[in-house]
């Protein structure tokens, strides 16, 4: 990863009529990094990543991609790839009729058998649109975002419908477009995939950042936890509070020596603890804690 600055927005503002959808925010994105924007429904997360794909003009600020307007559609528009939550192809076309169409569209060389390969759609080649089940036209709209290896990324809910292999083989091709230099702009509701594969995070907030920074750096001031059950004649744990569900939770800043300590007391009480999970605090707890702020 380079410094070199791939998306540069600075006190971006919003407005659909009289309501005030992004305000002042500002956000870098360097080559070479996966940047995931997440948000709680509404926060303004699509109205950015579309200003920044070129699509939505500004109220106020600055956008700027690769030193362009994004807006200036033959300076920045052949490299970037954009998979859209749904990219409406043709229900006529065929899967490779669809696949050439992409690679027309987006003027990078590349080869459709190959993209065909990455998207595991090889099989699927001359099947109509209309008749692709709900994950493979997920997997088509995916090709968006590999033919010719686009230097900028942007990923709208990419893996919404995919079932566990395909999930992981996107994944594969998205670590494969990195080892190739590509930057990436992640959006999502699956937490643990942002958590697991970003190099920083923005969480917005009601057109705002709440937070921006690193997983770790966002995770730092909330405490881990350690849940755990007992069986039903255990006595009852030091330091744990009870949870709705009849389990324990521990929350401590001081992770490894209060779980030496709970496996050392269930020990010296012959106590097994059921459905042990033990963990630093996942974004998951971060956006709950936006909900009851
Ligand atoms: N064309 C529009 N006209 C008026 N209001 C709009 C328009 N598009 C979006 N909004 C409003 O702007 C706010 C931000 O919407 P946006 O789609 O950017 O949020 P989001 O973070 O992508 O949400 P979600 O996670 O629910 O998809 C919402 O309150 C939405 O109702």
């Amino acid at each position: 990863m380079t410094s070199t600055p791939v998306i540069e927005v600075d006190r971006l503002n919003l407005s659909y009529g009289d309501f005030h959808a992004v305000r002042n925010l500002s956000l870098h994105v360097r080559k070479g990094e996966l940047y995931a924007l997440l948000g709680t429904n509404g926060a303004g997360k699509t109205s950015t990543l579309e200003t920044i794909e070129g699509h939505r003009t500004a109220t106020s600020g600055t956008v700027r991609v690769f030193g362009h307007d994004p807006r200036d559609r033959r300076a920045v528009r052949h490299r970037l790839g954009i998979m859209l939550q749904e990219s409406g192809f043709s229900p006529d076309l065929t899967v490779k009729e669809s696949v050439r169409l992409i690679g027309g569209l987006s003027r990078r060389p590349d080869r459709t058998e190959r993209v065909l390969d990455v998207v595991d759609l090889t099989r699927k080649a001359d099947t109509k649109v209309s008749q692709l089940s709900g994950g493979e036209k997920r997997r088509l709209d995916f090709a968006t975002a590999v033919y010719g290896n686009p230097e900028l990324v942007f990923l709208d809910e990419p893996t919404t419908g995919l079932d566990i292999q395909s999930r992981d083989a996107l994944w594969d091709a998205v670590d494969k477009l990195r080892e190739d230099g590509s930057t990436i702009v992640l959006t999502t509701h699956y937490l643990e995939e942002a958590q697991q594969r970003a190099d920083r995070v923005g969480l917005m907030h009601t057109g705002a950042f709440h937070q921006e920074g690193t997983v770790a750096e966002l995770t730092r001031s909330l405490p881990a936890t350690i849940r755990f059950s007992l069986p039903g004649a255990a006595p009852m744990p030091p330091r744990a509070g009870r949870r709705p569900d009849g389990g324990f939770l521990i929350e401590t800043f001081t992770l490894q020596k209060e779980l030496h300590d709970l496996l050392g007391w269930a020990q010296a009480n012959g106590v097994e603890l059921l459905d042990l999970e033990a963990g630093p605090t996942r974004l998951d707890d971060i956006f709950r804690s936006i909900g009851n702020a």
